[in-house]
């Protein structure tokens, strides 16, 4: 793999039952790059990024993360090897602050033991120190001072979206993982979710892989887009080239709404 490479998937195909959800398929992510996967509906995008956090194991074939095998780490390992998700149903404690979501989402890189948390050694007080200043850090780029010591529960859906990012973020990973960032968002906080998305790639040099549906915000962040269908690879270039190519269009013609989204963007 090469240095420039963070991810690399390889021949990877996963089967459930009768049903062939991945195909031989095989993408490399480059660092600092943001990748998109998309396709219609049952396409096995989910399933690709499933594999990745390792919440399912491919059938066959392998995937390489920062040199090492990611198939031989379980998936409570994942978040330690700088990997951070966030889902398409937001999952954030509804009655917790924003802040306190932020300093939860950090946990992994507690490296104190039981015993000096229970004595609060200087280890642990350095620990918390240092987690704090990274929520506020990250509180500040996605411009959630506002929202800081709100009950999350209280927020709206947009700003939610927003603190589920944030938590990602504070666990300082290497690469992370969106899952429809648009879903449940109106047009104005989409385009405020592309602006976060560029932000993450452009400040901080976080990979961003992500799988989402509405073409506009894939064409505004995506540096590279990965177009499936049935479970196979169909494109790989820019959101240009892969939203002209002929295997792209003829796929998106079986679904009416996406092919409503591929106008809205060409529009
Ligand atoms: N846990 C599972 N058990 C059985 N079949 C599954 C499972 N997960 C996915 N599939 C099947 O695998 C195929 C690919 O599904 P997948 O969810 O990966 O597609 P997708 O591209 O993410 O679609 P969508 O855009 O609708 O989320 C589909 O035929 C789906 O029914």
């Amino acid at each position: 793999m090469s240095s420039g490479v963070l991810l690399s998937a390889r021949d990877i195909s996963v089967r459930f039952g009768g049903v062939l959800a991945v195909n031989k398929v095989s993408f490399d992510v480059h660092r600092g790059e943001v990748f998109t996967l998309i396709g219609p509906n049952g396409a096995g995008k989910t399933t690709v990024f499933n594999l990745i956090s390792r919440i399912y194991t491919p059938t066959s074939g392998s995937i390489e993360y920062d040199g090492t095998p990611l198939l031989a780490h379980a998936p409570h390992e994942i978040a330690q090897l700088g990997i951070a998700r966030t889902f398409q149903n937001i999952e954030l404690f509804e009655h917790a602050t924003v802040l306190q979501n932020l300093l939860i989402g950090r946990h992994v890189h507690r490296e104190t033991g039981f015993w000096s948390q229970l004595f609060f050694t200087r280890a642990t007080r350095d620990a918390e120190v240092r987690a704090r200043h990274k929520a506020e850090e990250v509180i500040e780029l996605l411009e959630l001072q506002k929202h800081r010591d709100s009950l999350v529960a209280g927020l709206p859906y947009g700003v939610r979206k927003v603190v589920e990012l944030a938590r990602a973020l504070c666990t300082e990973p290497k690469l992370l993982l969106l899952d429809e960032p648009s879903s449940g968002l109106n047009v104005e906080e989409t385009d405020d979710m592309a602006f976060w998305i560029r932000d993450i790639r452009d400040e901080l040099g976080v990979t961003v892989l992500m799988v989402e549906h509405d073409m506009a915000l894939v064409s505004k962040v995506s540096d590279r887009v990965l177009a499936m269908n049935q479970g196979e690879v169909l494109a790989l270039g820019s959101p240009s080239e892969v939203q002209s190519h002929p295997g792209v269009v003829e796929a998106y013609l079986g679904s009416a709404g996406d092919v409503e989204s591929l106008r809205r963007k060409a529009a």
